[in-house]
């Protein structure tokens, strides 16, 4: 079978896009891990499949993959990469796109100027919702590491359909990002796992964000992960209401007026090349 793609990114956390609208894909956990490896396959953080919609409401249905092989709910920076890739290809003729994920309906906007302004939805704070272990919801949380009470970190438990950890520090290039991002993304607290954001706060419009993603590492930008941050940020009254976060691979414009509201994120959506895989039914990675 020869499977047509478009690599593309979004300020550096890259994704395989695969129309499943005009191809006949199915796709394994299999194939996404042969696929995503950066050395044996095509590289990726996530793979995205656009999909037919399967609820009258939307116009398509977008399904993400870690390059682990796990499916999962929500893609931010993937949801801009769609929306430029279904206009691209003809998919749509309109700029207003609503779209179907795991982690519920977002509506995106491709504006004149190139950028993706996408309605996140409602974040969730509920713990049960996120999922996080704890009784009621609380704008910071406590968690003790390695069952040592003397080593425990504070934190946000946010979901944007997909798990968020924030955790508020004085420099996100102090060295925390690669001890703590792993130590969390696995932690039984977190019982789906979870993606970790480390935020800086520069002043009430601008943070530095890092981010640890469930099933990949750090990566380069992540806009669920942004979304959360900015959440988390002004459940602590540390932010205003829009801000833009600086990621290593570029930067994001937020916007939230607060619980019950939806997050609106901006950014790009850069198209690398397109190309063709083979794979045989039964071949293994
Ligand atoms: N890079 C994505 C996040 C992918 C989330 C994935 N790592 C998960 O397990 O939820 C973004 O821009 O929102």
């Amino acid at each position: 079978m020869r499977i047509h793609f478009t690599k593309m990114h979004g300020l550096g956390n890259d994704f395989m896009v695969i129309d499943a609208v005009r191809q006949d894909v199915h796709i394994t956990s299999d194939m996404v891990q042969a696929w995503g490896d950066r050395h044996f396959g095509i590289g990726f953080d996530q793979l995205l499949i656009v999909e037919p919609p399967t609820r009258p409401e939307v116009s398509f249905r977008y399904r993400i993959f870690n390059a682990d092989g796990d499916e999962v709910e929500q893609c931010g920076n993937g949801a801009r990469c769609f929306a430029a890739f279904v206009a691209r290809e003809g998919l749509t003729s309109s700029s207003v796109i609503s779209v179907e994920t795991a982690g519920g309906i977002i509506e995106l906007h491709l504006q004149d100027d190139g950028m993706v302004r996408v309605n996140m939805g409602v974040p969730r704070l509920q713990p049960t919702d996120v999922p996080f272990k704890a009784e009621n919801f609380q704008p910071l949380y406590r968690v003790t590491l390695d069952d040592d009470p003397e080593h425990s970190v504070e934190l946000s438990a946010v979901s944007m359909g997909n798990p968020h950890a924030v955790l508020l520090v004085d420099d996100v290039d102090s060295g925390l990002v690669p001890v703590l991002g792993p130590l969390l993304e696995s932690h039984e607290a977190f019982p789906a796992r979870v993606n970790v954001g480390f935020l800086q706060i520069i002043n009430r419009q601008v943070g530095r964000l890092r981010v640890y993603e469930r099933g990949v590492g750090e990566t380069l930008a992540c806009g669920s992960g942004a979304c959360a941050a900015m959440v988390a940020a002004r459940l602590q009254n540390k932010l205003d209401t829009h801000a833009t976060l600086q990621l290593n691979g570029g930067e994001l414009t937020l916007s939230w007026a607060g619980e019950g509201h939806p997050v609106y994120m901006t950014g790009p959506a850069t198209f690398v090349f397109d190309g063709t895989v083979d794979w045989e039914e039964g071949q293994d990675g």
